[in-house]
This record gives structure tokens, C-alpha cells and sequence, in this order.
């Protein structure tokens, strides 16, 4: 197929391949697919390249102002709907994040308002997270353990994303806990919705059931949907009129109120929804933290200030509160560089385009898929300065307060942004802080230090180090 004239500028199309065999090579040798792009961009001088993976048209979008602007038309708010897509929803394209249209403006609303009624941001969530810090604490107790935290970070998400989902909490030493965690890391590492190879050449599976992924997604959809379903079964039997206090219930009501009524909320629906949060909640969240409590062993100066800046907040014996964090604005500056500099998420999307537009003067046809390069706008020059520093002091102001740029897109912007924020936001500010008031972090002794960069996947994590944590 030839290129739609005006599309934008980027590599020649090979036929069949088109760029894959260009991306993947370039992504191995810079270190993830989010740097390729960059580079490409770069070489073709354009903040919108383009790109064929397979049978499919891409365009990715560099630079704050784009980004801004696709991000908030509607033209950019679908999603594609490729092979990989149903796997990744279990044949079914239901749930939040893999859908569009009415179905995804339903859901997408019902989630958002019961993930508030159940008490985001608010008094309840701040116990069931601390709950879960207090248990991590207890853990690395007081004589220096040496762990791999994020190994002990992520059951303690996990687990709060289940106890709003279901109502309770698993036990951290759960063996289904484990397997679910075990497969969601595999799964990061093997899934790449945008140029995966297995969304391009679906019938790869047949001969490379291992190497392409294939085996760990079945695996992890059945898996998946054997724990969730169990659960939604108990609901479903314990249901009753006004039961409220979890998500599974309200979308149960939800499902009852259609009454026979055609309606989106059916229980394939539920256990997609579920799913997604799972998906998009746990290891986002958990690999942040993972960052910056690496970010403390790498720069031990900052580390110190952490430390004095949190003995001044509140005396040793003093609970602490999450509405407590505007006394301290270092500890706010230093989490939203973490969110910067180890951007979990530096490429965004996939988005489908949902009528043909305009973009810096070139023709996007209908139907193109749409990356966003959030990596290139924390990483701009001629905005940050030095965005290679680590540098938590470009989050102050000259008074010493939080200094917001809206330069910084962590959880993404307009219509399908982020629906977890506010969760991910408390937290990644209670576990920090509270493990940071107690400990003092380094790495432990007689094992490698670790480098700073992080591993390529969908979401970026960081390679795996042992910490020492010696209590103080
Ligand atoms: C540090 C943690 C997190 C980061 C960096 C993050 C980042 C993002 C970003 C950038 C998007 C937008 C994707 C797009 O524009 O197409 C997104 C969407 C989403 N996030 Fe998060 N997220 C985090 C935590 C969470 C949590 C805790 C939850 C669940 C409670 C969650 C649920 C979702 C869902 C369901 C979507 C899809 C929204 C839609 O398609 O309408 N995320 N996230």
C-alpha cells in the first residue's frame, strides 16, 4: 500500500513489514521504543511521524503543544480494534481502557463516579492505604532487611485495588496473589499494543506460541478471569437491595436496574472492568514507587533532605495525614520529578482516529492509530532546561512551594485521561512518606548498584536491585 498523500513525514514503507523490522531493531539498540521514536522523529525533522507497523498507519506526536492538541479532540478519543486488542480484552473489546464510543462514555462514567463514592481521595482510602503501608513496614521491620521493595511493593497495590473492587483484601502470601502478579510482570514485558508483533501478524501464535506472548496472555486471561469470576459469582449470591460498598456491588445494581432492558452492564462487562483496573492500576503505581525509592539510594544529598524535611514536618510519635502534604512541599516536588523522570508511561495511546483531520497541516485519515510521546515533552530542553538532571527543585517555586507545570502529563490529559490519578497520586505520597520517615535506604551491601535506566515494556520498569533498609 502506497502512503495517503500529505501524510506525515517519516521512514520509507517496506512492503508487508512496513517500519516493524526498523522499529524493533532501533528500540533494542537505544533501549525501548519510546527512544526509537524519538530518534526518528528527530532524523525526519517533525513533531508528527509516521509510520507503517504491519497493515496499520501510526502517526506519534512529539512536543507539548501537539500532544495538548490531539489530546483533547475528540477526532483522537478511539481506540483501535485489532487482534491484539481482543486478546488483551479476552475476544470480548468490553471494559474501559480498549473501548470507545457509548459504551466506553457509560462505563467510563460509572467507574469514575463509584471509584468516587467509594471514597477516593477521601478519609476511607487513606486507611485502606495505610493499612497496606503498615504492613510493608512491618516487614522490613527495624534491622536493616534487604529486599528487592519492589517485589514487596506490589502485592500492597494490588491489594488495595482489590479491596475496591471486591471489598477485601487478599492475603499477601496468597499463592493465586502471587501467580497474578507473577503473570501481570510478564505480561508488561511481552505486550506492546502499538507495534507488537503479534497485532501485526496474528497468525505468528501458531508457530511461536512462547516467543511472541501468546501462551502468557491465554494464561493470564484465564487466570484472570477464573479470580474475578469466582468473586463476582459470591456478589451475584450475596447481592442485596442498597449494597453499595464495593465496585462489583454497585455495577451489580447497575445490572439489575436494566431490569431485562438492553444495557452495557452485563457480566462479561464487569469482569472487564475489573480486569482493566487491574491492568492499568497495579504495577503504573507500584513501579513508580519502585523508582523512587531507587531515585533515594542514587542520590543519597536528596535522600538527606527527604529526611530533614520530614523529621521538621512531624516529630517521630506524630500520625501523619494525607492533607498534611502541603506542609511539606520538598516531599511533593521530589514525588513529581520521580513522575517525570521515570515516567512509567512514556508512550500513550494507542488512540483511533475517528473522522479524517488535520494535524500541523497533513492529512490523517480516519482510522489511523495515534501514539502520544509524553517522554518527549518531560524531556524537552528548551522548556526544562536540563530535563537529563534529576532535579526535584524545579517543582518549587522561589518561596519554596509547589511549583504545578502543566508540562507535566503523567496521567495524560482530556477526555480519556487517567480515571486512577487520585489513587495512584495518595498513594504513591503515603507510601513514600511513611516508609521514608522510618528508614534510611541504601543498597545493600554486596550487591550490584543499580544503574538508573529502566527496563523497555509497555510501561517501563525499573531492573531488579536489592535495598537495604535500616530503620531510624
Ligand atoms: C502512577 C500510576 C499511573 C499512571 C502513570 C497512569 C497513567 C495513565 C495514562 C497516561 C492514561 C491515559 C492513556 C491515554 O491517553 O490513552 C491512563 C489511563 C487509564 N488509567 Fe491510569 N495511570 C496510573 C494509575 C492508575 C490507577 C491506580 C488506575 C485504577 C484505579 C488507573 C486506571 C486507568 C484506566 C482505566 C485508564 C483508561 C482510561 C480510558 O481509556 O478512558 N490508572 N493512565
Amino acid at each position: 500500500t502506497r502512503k495517503p498523500s500529505n501524510f506525515p513525514p517519516g521512514p520509507t514503507w517496506l512492503p508487508v513489514v512496513g517500519n516493524l523490522p526498523e522499529l524493533r531493531k532501533l528500540s533494542q539498540q537505544l533501549g525501548g521504543q519510546h527512544l526509537a521514536l524519538v530518534e526518528l522523529s528527530k532524523k525526519y525533522k517533525t513533531n508528527v511521524l509516521s509510520l507503517k507497523l504491519g497493515s496499520s498507519h501510526f502517526v506519534t506526536v512529539f512536543s507539548y503543544p501537539l500532544v495538548k492538541s490531539v489530546l483533547q479532540s475528540d477526532e483522537y478519543d478511539g481506540r483501535p480494534d485489532n487482534f491484539f486488542i481482543r486478546l488483551r480484552t479476552m475476544g470480548t473489546r468490553k471494559g474501559v481502557t480498549c473501548t470507545d464510543g457509548e459504551l466506553w462514555k457509560i462505563q467510563r462514567s460509572f467507574v469514575v463516579t463509584h471509584l468516587r463514592n467509594l471514597g477516593f481521595g477521601k478519609k476511607t482510602m487513606e486507611l485502606l492505604i495505610k493499612e497496606e503501608v503498615s504492613e510493608v513496614i512491618n516487614l522490613l521491620g527495624k534491622n536493616g532487611t534487604s529486599v528487592q521493595i519492589g517485589k514487596v511493593l506490589a502485592p500492597a497495590v494490588i491489594n488495595i485495588l482489590w479491596a475496591l473492587t471486591s471489598g477485601s483484601r487478599i492475603n499477601r502470601n496468597d499463592a493465586r496473589l502471587n501467580r497474578l502478579l507473577e503473570l501481570l510482570s510478564l505480561r508488561t514485558k511481552v505486550f506492546d499494543m502499538s507495534g507488537g508483533l503479534l497485532s501485526q501478524y496474528p497468525w505468528l501464535r501458531f508457530f511461536m506460541p512462547e516467543k511472541t506472548g501468546y501462551n502468557v496472555i491465554m494464561k493470564l486471561n484465564s487466570d484472570l478471569k477464573y479470580l474475578l469470576m469466582e468473586t463476582i459469582k459470591q456478589h451475584l449470591q450475596e447481592w442485596s437491595e442498597g449494597a453499595s460498598d464495593d465496585l462489583i456491588y454497585s455495577f451489580i445494581t447497575e445490572m439489575k436496574k436494566a431490569n431485562g432492558h438492553e444495557t452495557t452492564f452485563t457480566e462479561e462487562q464487569l469482569v472487564m472492568v475489573c480486569l482493566d483496573i487491574f491492568i492499568a492500576g497495579s504495577q503504573t503505581t507500584s513501579n513508580t514507587l519502585d523508582f523512587a525509592f531507587m531515585m533515594m539510594i542514587l542520590h543519597p544529598d536528596i535522600q538527606n533532605k527527604v529526611h530533614t524535611c520530614l523529621d521538621q514536618a512531624f516529630d517521630g510519635s506524630k500520625e501523619f495525614s494525607y492533607s498534611d502534604r502541603t506542609k511539606i512541599p520538598y516531599i511533593e516536588a521530589v514525588l513529581l520529578e520521580i513522575e517525570r523522570f521515570c515516567h512509567v508511561t512514556p508512550v500513550t495511546g494507542p488512540r483511533r482516529v475517528l473522522r479524517d483531520t488535520t494535524l500541523e497541516g497533513y492529512y490523517i485519515p480516519q482510522g489511523t492509530i495515534v501514539l502520544v510521546s509524553s517522554y518527549s515533552v518531560h524531556n524537552d530542553k528548551d522548556y526544562w532546561g536540563d530535563p537529563e538532571v534529576f532535579r526535584p527543585e524545579r517543582f518549587l517555586d522561589d518561596k519554596g512551594k509547589v511549583l504545578h507545570h502543566d508540562r507535566l502529563i503523567t496521567f495524560g490529559l482530556g477526555r480519556r485521561r487517567c480515571l486512577g490519578e487520585i489513587l495512584a497520586r495518595q498513594c504513591m505520597f503515603i507510601f513514600f512518606t511513611e516508609i521514608m520517615r522510618k528508614f534510611e535506604i541504601t543498597v545493600s551491601p554486596g550487591t550490584k548498584k543499580p544503574t538508573g535506566v529502566p527496563l523497555p515494556g509497555i510501561t517501563l520498569t525499573p531492573e531488579e536491585y536489592t535495598a537495604k533498609f535500616i530503620g531510624r
